[in-house]
């Protein structure tokens, strides 16, 4: 048995980083961690958004199911949602699902569901301030989001600026550089992106509580 157990590869063990992501959320109901994505899974997330020809993409919308519109005032990047066909999408989709375990059984949110998407922002793309849903209508409880750029520079722009609540208009900047991770609860903090100097790889996500029993049929996205 215990030579089994020696024999083993070596895994690569998350749980000390997602511990660090709890507290950060218990305590704040956020979490910047630069750096913290594993780099296998952000170095083939990255290859696989270089090779999605831009056929693939779609431009950003905004709202959800059949209610949602294109505003180009609003935002103007262009997405790509991950269904784990590739096998970037698939390591990214089951770390993802780790998490949501994980912070399932330390907070008990209650995570059922997560979607994500690969957004490009060519230059001069923005994402005006939002937030991810809206109060009541419970669905985002978790937004998610990764970055893929390497030497990313302060004249480069495109940072995150997330908001404490509607009166906050200082924020905190998060850089968008390599496997930098960004979680907060979708509800209760106002984010924007600012405008890129240069293209901006990243991945967005979030995780829904299942809200399909009431009685409509909940749109996946
Ligand atoms: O890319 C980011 O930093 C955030 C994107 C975002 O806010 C969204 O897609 O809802
Ligand atoms: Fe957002």
């Amino acid at each position: 048995m215990l030579a089994n157990v020696i024999n083993l590869p070596a895994q690569h063990d998350n749980s000390h980083l997602f511990e660090l992501i709890a507290q950060d959320i218990e305590t704040k109901g956020f979490s910047i961690r630069p750096g913290a994505l594993p780099a296998l899974i952000a170095e083939s997330l990255l290859s696989h958004q270089l090779s999605l020809n831009s056929a693939k993409y779609q431009d950003a919308g905004i709202g959800r199911g059949e209610d949602q519109i294109t505003n180009r005032f609003v935002r103007t990047d262009e997405i790509c949602w991950i269904n784990g066909e590739s096998d970037a999408g698939k390591r990214w989709l089951d770390w993802a699902n780790e998490l949501k375990n994980y912070l399932n059984r330390r907070l008990f949110l209650g995570l059922f569901s997560f979607e994500s998407h690969f957004a490009h922002y060519p230059q001069g793309a923005f994402y005006k301030r939002h937030v991810d849903s809206f109060k009541g209508n419970t669905n985002r409880v978790l937004s998610l989001v990764t970055y893929l750029n390497s030497n990313w520079s302060n004249d480069d722009g495109g940072e995150l600026v997330l908001y404490q609540d509607e009166t906050d208009h200082v924020g905190t900047r998060v850089v968008p550089l390599m496997g930098t991770l960004a979680l907060f609860l979708s509800e209760d903090f106002p984010h924007e992106v600012l405008p890129a100097a240069r293209d901006r790889y990243s991945v967005a996500g979030w995780y829904r509580v299942n809200s399909s029993m009431t009685d409509r049929v909940d749109p996946p996205r």
